[in-house]
Order: C-alpha cells, then sequence, then structure tokens
C-alpha cells in the first residue's frame, strides 16, 4: 500500500473529481457516510456527539457527520469555528444542508468561544484540520486543542489529528495537536503515522475507502509503502518437486562469542527454520559444544580464538554471510569483521556489533560492499549516524546513509522499515511489543541469512523476512501473551508463519 504526502491526497481528490465524474460534494458524502458507520459500530446513542469542525473541507466532512448522526437519532453538538468568514464550498453546502433537516445545536464561532463541559462519556469528533494544514497551530486553534486534549472524551480525529502534519512533524508543536483516541483516516494512512512519538496523538487508526481514483494511486509516485500480506505472498518462491539441499544455499553465521552464545543459537536455529539448505555457524572454539548440542542441524566451525571472532573465513563455499548477532566489541573482532568485508562477494547481513564497530571506526564505513544489509535498531543507527530528534530526521539520515553506502538499511523498531539505496521505504505492519525483548534481532538475522541463501534478492529477502519475523510474533503473541514471549518462542511460531504466508490464500 502507498503512501501520499497531503498535496498528493490533495491532487488525488482532484483527479478523482474531474476523472471520475463525481462531485466533490457526493465524495465529502461518501466520507461522512464512512466515518458515520464507524462510530456508529463503536459507540452506541447513550453517547454524546460533541463536533468540533474548522472552515475547510476537514471541518465539511464533520458537518456532514454531524447530520447523518443526527438523523440516526444520536445527540449531536456542533461548533463549527468560523474565524475568517469564509467556508469551502463544500463545507458551506454541508452547513445549509445540516440547517435543513432542522439540526438544533449548531455553534459558529468567530471570535469568543464558550467551551461546553465535556464528560467522558462524550465523544468528541475533530474535523478542524485535516490534509490542508500549513502550519503549526496556534492562537485560540491551540487553546481549543488543549482543551479538547485535557478534557476525559473519547477523541475521533478525521483523516488526521488537528495540528498534525502528515509527514514532517519536525517543526510542530506538540501540546497544539489534538490527542485522539481512534483516527480514521481518508483513504490511505499517512506517513507521521508510523512514528513512535506520535503513538499518542494518533491513538488506534484505520483506513476509509472512499473511492479515489485507483488509477491516481497507481501512478503516484512517493517513496512511501506500507507491506501487505499479498504482496509478500507473491514474492516466494514455489519449491520445485525435485528439489535437494544444494537449491536452497549454504549460508554462513558468524556469530557468538563467550558468554553470548545464545545469539549464534537463535539466529542459527531462525536460519534452518526459514528455508536454508546448509548452515555453518563460525564461532569461537569455547561455544563449539553448546552450539554443536543446541543445533545439530548446523555444522561447526571454530574460529582460532577461544573466546571470539578473531580471523576471517574463507567463503568461497557459501552463497551468503551474515555476521553480528553476540560477536561482541573486542578491538580484535572488530579488525577480523572490516578484514572480512574486503574479501566478500557474496550477500552480506551486517547485525549488532558488526554494526557498532563503525560508531568507533567510521572511516571504514567505505569498506561495507555494496548492496549489503545493514540491519540495526534505533540505538545502532544513531551510532553510526548521530542523535536525532525525531523519526522523520531519522529516517531521512538512514535513506542518506543507504543512498551514500548503496546498501539497504533494516532499521529496526515497532514499525520496521526497509529503506532501499534507491530511497524506497517499506514499513512493516506485523509484530507486536512481546518482541521487545532480547535475541529478537538474532531471530531477524537468522531469517535474512536463509533467504539470501536460497538465491532472493537482498530487497526481497529484507521484506519477507521483516514480515514473516512480524508474524511468527504475532503467532507467538497469541500462544504465550506479550509478557512472556521470548526470541525462542518467535522460532517456535516461525513454522506456522511460514505456512500461513505459502498457503494460497
Ligand atoms: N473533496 C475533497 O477534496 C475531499 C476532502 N476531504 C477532507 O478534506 C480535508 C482537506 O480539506 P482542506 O484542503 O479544505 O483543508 P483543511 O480542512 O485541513 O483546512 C484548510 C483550511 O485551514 C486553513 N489553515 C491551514 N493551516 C492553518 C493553521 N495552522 N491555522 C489556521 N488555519 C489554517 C487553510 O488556510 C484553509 O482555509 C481532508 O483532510 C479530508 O478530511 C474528504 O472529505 C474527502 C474529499
Ligand atoms: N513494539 C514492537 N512491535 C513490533 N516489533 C517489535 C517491537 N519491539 C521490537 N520489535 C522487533 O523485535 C526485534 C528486536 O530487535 P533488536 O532490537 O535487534 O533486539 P536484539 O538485539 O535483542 O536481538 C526487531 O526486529 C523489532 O522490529
Ligand atoms: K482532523
Amino acid at each position: 500500500m502507498k503512501i501520499l504526502s497531503c498535496t498528493q491526497q490533495k491532487q488525488a481528490d482532484a483527479y478523482t473529481i474531474a476523472q471520475e465524474n463525481i462531485l466533490s460534494i457526493n465524495l465529502m458524502e461518501k466520507a461522512a457516510s464512512l466515518l458515520t458507520d464507524e462510530i456508529c459500530r463503536r459507540w452506541d446513542k447513550s453517547h454524546r456527539i460533541i463536533i468540533f469542525a474548522g472552515s475547510g473541507n476537514n471541518g465539511g466532512d464533520a458537518v456532514a457527520v454531524a447530520r447523518m448522526l443526527f438523523l440516526k437519532n444520536y445527540t449531536v453538538e456542533v461548533y463549527l469555528f468560523n474565524i475568517t468568514g469564509v467556508l469551502s464550498d463544500d463545507c458551506m453546502k454541508n452547513v445549509q444542508r445540516l440547517q435543513e433537516c432542522g439540526f438544533p445545536n449548531y455553534h459558529e464561532i468567530s471570535n469568543s468561544f464558550d467551551p461546553p463541559q465535556l464528560t467522558k462519556d462524550d465523544i468528541v469528533i475533530d474535523g478542524l484540520f485535516g490534509s490542508g494544514l500549513n502550519k503549526p497551530l496556534s492562537g485560540g486553534f491551540a487553546s481549543v486543542v488543549k482543551y479538547i486534549n485535557a478534557s476525559q472524551a473519547t477523541v475521533v480525529s478525521i483523516d488526521l489529528p488537528s495540528g498534525l502534519m502528515g509527514e514532517d512533524n519536525s517543526n510542530n508543536i506538540r501540546q497544539n495537536i489534538i490527542r485522539a483516541d481512534l483516527t480514521l483516516s481518508i483513504q490511505l494512512p499517512k506517513l507521521s503515522f508510523l512514528f513512535a512519538e506520535n503513538e499518542d496523538i494518533v491513538g488506534e487508526w484505520k483506513v476509509l475507502d472512499i473511492g479515489i481514483s485507483k488509477n491516481f494511486i497507481e501512478e503516484a509516485s512517493t517513496p512511501y509503502f506500507i507491506t501487505e500480506a499479498n504482496e509478500i505472498r507473491q514474492l516466494i518462491k514455489p519449491r520445485s518437486r525435485f528439489a535437494h539441499k544444494g537449491n536452497f544455499g549454504h549460508g554462513l553465521l558468524i556469530a557468538g562469542s563467550y558468554g553470548m552464545a545464545g545469539a549464534s543459537i537463535l539466529a542459527a536455529r531462525a536460519c534452518l527454520r526459514s528455508g536454508i539448505g546448509l548452515l555453518t555457524v563460525h564461532t569461537p572454539v569455547r561455544n563449539h559444544d553448546i552450539v554443536q548440542t543446541s543445533v545439530p542441524e548446523a555444522m561447526v566451525q571454530n574460529d582460532v580464538h577461544e573466546l571470539y571472532f578473531a580471523e576471517p573465513v574463507d567463503l568461497d563455499n557459501f552463497q551468503a554471510l551474515a555476521i553480528g548477532p553476540g560477536i561482541g566489541q573486542e578491538e580484535e573482532t572488530a579488525l577480523a569483521t572490516f578484514d572480512q568485508l574486503k574479501e566478500c562477494f557474496i550477500p552480506l547481513v551486517l547485525d549488532a556489533d558488526a554494526l557498532n564497530v563503525f560508531s568507533t571506526h567510521r572511516n571504514y564505513l567505505n569498506r561495507i560492499p555494496k548492496r549489503t544489509i545493514l540491519t540495526p535498531h534505533i540505538g545502532e543507527l544513531e551510532r553510526i549516524i548521530g542523535r536525532c530528534n525525531n523519526s522523520f530526521e531519522r529516517l531521512t539520515k538512514a535513506k542518506e546513509l543507504s543512498a551514500y553506502l548503496q546498501c539497504y538499511i533494516v532499521l529496526k523498531g515497532a514499525h520496521t522499515v526497509v529503506i532501499t539505496p534507491e530511497g524506497n521505504c517499506y514499513f512493516n505492519q506485523t509484530g507486536n511489543p512481546g518482541m521487545a525483548t532480547g535475541g529478537s534481532g538474532d531471530v531477524l538475522t537468522g531469517i535474512i541469512l536463509a533467504l539470501l541463501s536460497q538465491g532472493y534478492s537482498q530487497e526481497n529477502a529484507c521484506r519477507i523476512a521483516v514480515y514473516v519475523h512480524g508474524l511468527a510474533g504475532d503467532i507467538a503473541r497469541n500462544r504465550v501473551g506479550e509478557i512472556s514471549l521470548t526470541a525462542g518462542d518467535i522460532i517456535e511460531a516461525l513454522p506456522e508463519a511460514w505456512k500461513n504466508i505459502t498457503e494460497t490464500k
């Protein structure tokens, strides 16, 4: 699914109206009818509905919802803020329609606003500003926002919480943005919904398909996408009936150090559960027995060092390489990692400490082979690129790094994003907070290694792995709950996740 900018959303509305022979007022009516259905499904008539509308089309949507709810016998009050004395055409038409049906509780505010008492049972519909917001809210609007936010009422925002920009909120004023419990987004989600710091502002969000031109959306160019199950399903290659293990590649995992054998075991197990033909784990001498016993399906190759990775490996017999889980931060390990990069002509994943080494050796960044996959969490990324003030800035800088290195970056988090060297960003929707536990990232590295070994392109390996990793996390949550979930549970759920995504739906 694409994510378009607010400007593109406006163009999409205009294109739909012009090309698909639909009047703008009817498009608004469709939006309002879906919004009303959603509200009625969640709240019955015992709740008072207080609607705050602005002078633009977001306000128009809100006023149309007021009429629809009123005609369904809900108790509705409307406060329309018409400070400039100018309403958009469709907003004005909806005010007329509201009055024509004998609506009693309409208040138009041009200067002073006497706010109603809001209680915890009230439902506030926020239709002050939508995609037309052009600067942070201030003055009277900021006061209205603060008053709504201070109330106990449940807040439903139309399209996006008033005051929130669709993409970049770096210069926004957080106190002056509505904090919604539910955001009903028109046609497509907004980029800012996917950022952790906006969780309390956006609340739960849902997209309503009002019938904006599919042609326009298909043609529109955007770097931002949300990956959907059917896309992943189509990327997975079927296995030939005559397949043998040689068809699915031999991967090498350089992982573990003394005291962190677990990371190598988790990554290896996940890798073996994700279709690899053969797996070799390269690990220090002291970890040999534990890896051998814990993952009997894998071959174990000893490093020269007793305790950590200290010497690069000959890669002639491998189709893909992952370095990092649990390798630790010894200087010798860092040097072995850099040497390994020089010799690496096969698809490569760098994770965890194999990324941390670059924070202290930035001049070695240029040694990373093109098309390598880097899998940092926020902390690991910022050790390389420096502290960022917000998610948009972090995403922008990660895109720059990806383009500069010509590498793939899998920036891990609640909505893990796969960033390609061409600048595309694929956000993930699977996964849950139960996965915020040590070792979950090692599992992801193992899955990516398995896919690279099987010949998947870097981009597809990242997108499939991230999706399936989250899906397995969701299955594990159903089994054990978020609190008890461990990285091992994600691995145990991988078979069901792979079955789910490969079975034809
Ligand atoms: N026909 C259409 O175009 C459709 C529009 N829709 C709705 O229309 C919304 C977009 O409508 P508009 O483009 O009218 O934009 P908005 O309703 O978001 O607001 C636009 C008005 O607010 C003013 N404004 C912007 N920032 C401000 C600020 N910081 N302080 C004070 N005033 C400010 C603008 O000058 C303009 O007058 C969408 O979010 C969606 O809810 C939907 O009904 C779908 C159909
Ligand atoms: N709230 C969340 N929702 C979805 N996925 C999450 C959440 N928290 C963590 N994850 C996933 O769990 C993994 C954690 O990886 P990482 O931070 O590298 O852990 P570790 O280093 O302990 O293995 C990432 O893939 C991340 O996307
Ligand atoms: K709004």
